[in-house]
């Protein structure tokens, strides 16, 4: 079975839907009443006496599902005021507009109808644009949405009562970016107190700008997990490959939803612990530490590394300030590295089969040291100083036992056309010109080629560098995403492998001085103890913010490896449904 970290792109959504239909055992009907049925109970759950609500209805089916949601608010008491487009939806929309009509009017979808004095609501209902957002709003509609999101001057008293169906409108479900706008926070971003998204998250609920601006986030089942399994007990659904999440579930309401994928590692990682074996069992990890007053990033990643489970941990700063690693924790071994020449020599033992190389390390001594590292065809955890000095040479030797966890300024210098593309603005969308828009429409459509979605998503960067360095690269935030180069014999771009998205937009004081350094610790100890690249790296992840939760505000990195225990205790026992 699925479980409820899966998210689907955009594209994956339509095809389970259309599967869905297909087989008959639904109609497009069965799924739009009961996605407006979800939100129309959402808001009454949140607003149980009946007020005055305006629903402004798209011209597609997210606009169905504001019919369907006006109707059925209509029915439970509610004053309503629907605003809606002219146009002739496809099928299922335009029925959900004809039962709307035998009920009440419907008022053209303009900026002056929204802003009529004396019509305030309790209650806004964006039903404008959902997955199906192909291009920029324009004109009218983007006149609206700038107005929800405040440019009257009432972005507080929007925020407060904005109700976005699927999605707030304009933002791209696959990357998370406001589409036609700068990639940066900006003024008039739609702000919504709800989001009630159908079946999965998708993407853009997840990166970038998706978090902030939807809001909590509610996924509501409307009746298609029959259709998103191929394999019975395999967490994939239908090409291209499927994306996960590990992300705190509070905000889903299901609990039966709330097993997890990065939960059951966990429990799985707690259970290895306890079965008695030899320490060489869980392997070796060398951390490479920097010079005297350097060495405490390298202390962090260390510690992390033995808390993961790693059967040894060695230390290896230069003999020089080895002294400054002399202190707890008792279980690390140190042994001086001065020059490439002794790491090798340390490398010629065959139980080592993990390092990190980068906290604190310098970017001469990361240089110096790389080549060895990487001949040595170890599984490598390559960071911050290791980063620079990678760049500097041109990615040269990685493999694909490599893990790089850049952040954005380390990611723009490993891979700066990705970055750029990242940073950058959208593609344009057409202009009202009719004479231009086809014109315009063709370069659009040629902007998005080698992108999965309408924008050049976090995920495509991430998959994109990870095809380049053969290598799985975690390009962190606080929307982290996780990619492996492909698994085909043949690293094909069309082809990539997993990747993932882990969003802890909920621990913001995670962003503190060594964290990163934890982060680095905690991937490097599950290499040495043979997981691949990419579960090491997710693993890693998800236990670096559930010990973040765990410790709360106030948090310093050194807290960060003293929670592991409790985290693996808690998924080992099942407990602690948001770890
Ligand atoms: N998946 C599911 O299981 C279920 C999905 N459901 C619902 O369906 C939603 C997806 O519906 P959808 O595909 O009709 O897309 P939607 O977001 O309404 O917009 C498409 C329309 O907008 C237009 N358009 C696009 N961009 C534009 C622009 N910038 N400016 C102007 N127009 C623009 C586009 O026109 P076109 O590009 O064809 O010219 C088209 O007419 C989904 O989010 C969920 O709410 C539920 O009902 C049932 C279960
Ligand atoms: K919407």
């Amino acid at each position: 079975m699925l479980n409820g970290t899966e998210i689907l792109t955009t594209a994956q959504m339509r095809a389970i839907e259309t599967a869905a239909m297909d087989s008959g055992a639904v109609t497009g009907l069965d799924l739009m009443e009961r996605a407006g049925a979800a939100v129309a109970g959402q808001i009454r759950l949140r607003w149980p006496k009946p007020g005055q609500a305006t629903v402004l209805c798209g011209p597609g089916n997210n606009g169905g599902d504001g019919y369907v949601i006006a109707r059925l608010l209509h029915r439970a008491g509610w004053r309503l005021r629907v605003l809606g487009l002219d146009n002739i939806p496809g099928p299922d929309a335009a029925e959900m507009k004809r039962r709307w009509c035998e009920i009440g009017p419907i008022e053209a979808l303009t900026g002056d109808a929204l802003r009529r004095p004396g019509e305030s609501s309790d209650v806004y209902v964006d039903a404008i644009f959902g997955t199906g957002l192909a291009r920029p709003p324009e004109g009218a509609i983007a006149d609206i949405l700038r107005y929800l999101g405040g440019s009257g001057g009432d972005r507080a008293f929007f925020r407060e009562r904005l109700v976005a169906v699927d999605c707030p409108s304009g933002l791209c479900m696959d990357s998370g970016a406001f589409l036609g706008r700068r990639r940066q926070p900006g003024d008039y971003d739609l702000q919504a107190r709800l989001t009630v998204a159908f079946d999965s998250p998708k993407p853009g609920h997840l990166l970038e700008r998706g978090p902030e601006s939807c809001g909590e986030l509610v996924i509501a089942d409307i009746g298609l997990q029959d259709w998103r399994i191929i394999e019975p007990g395999r967490a994939r659904s239908l090409r291209p490959p499927a994306l996960t999440a590990i992300w705190p579930l509070f905000a889903i309401p299901d609990r039966r939803r709330m097993g997890f994928e990065s939960l059951k590692r966990g429990a799985w990682l707690a259970k290895r612990e306890s079965r008695a074996g030899h320490k060489f069992e869980h392997g070796h990890a060398l951390i490479i530490a920097g010079d005297f007053g350097h060495g405490g990033a390298a202390r962090l990643a260390a510690r992390a590394a033995l808390r993961a489970g790693a059967g040894l941990v060695t230390i290896c700063p230069p003999r020089s300030a080895m002294v400054e690693h002399l202190g707890p924790p008792d279980a690390l071994m140190r042994r001086p590295v001065d020059e490439a020449a002794d790491l090798a020599r340390i490398l010629e033992d065959k139980r080592i089969t993990a390092l990190c190389l980068g906290p604190g390390c310098g970017v001469d001594r990361a240089a110096e040291l790389l080549p060895v590292a990487l001949a040595s065809g170890r599984a490598c955890l390559l960071d911050a100083d290791a980063l620079t000095a990678l760049a500097a040479s041109g990615l040269e030797g990685l493999h694909a036992d490599c893990v790089l966890t850049p952040h954005r300024g380390e990611f723009a210098r490993l891979f700066p056309d990705l970055a750029e593309r990242l940073a950058g603005p959208q593609p344009p969308g057409p202009t009202g010109d009719p004479d231009q828009q086809s014109h315009d429409r063709d370069a659009y459509r040629a902007a998005l080629a080698g992108m999965h979605g309408p924008a050049f998503s976090k995920i495509d960067a991430a998959r994109a560098a990870a095809g380049r360095a053969g290598a799985t690269v975690l390009l962190k935030g606080p929307d982290t995403v996780i990619a492996e180069p492909s698994r085909a014999r043949a690293p094909r771009l069309d082809r990539p492998g997993r990747a993932a998205i882990h969003s802890a937009f909920d621990v913001p004081w995670l962003a503190t001085a060594g964290a990163g350094d934890v982060l680095a610790g905690l991937i490097t100890g599950l290499l040495a103890r043979d997981l691949n690249p990419f579960s090491a790296a997710t693993t890693g992840a998800w236990l670096h913010a559930a010990a973040a939760r765990q410790a709360g505000p106030g948090l310093i990195a050194d807290d960060l490896p003293e929670r592991i225990p409790d985290v693996l205790d808690q998924a080992a026992s099942g407990a602690g449904g948001d770890p």
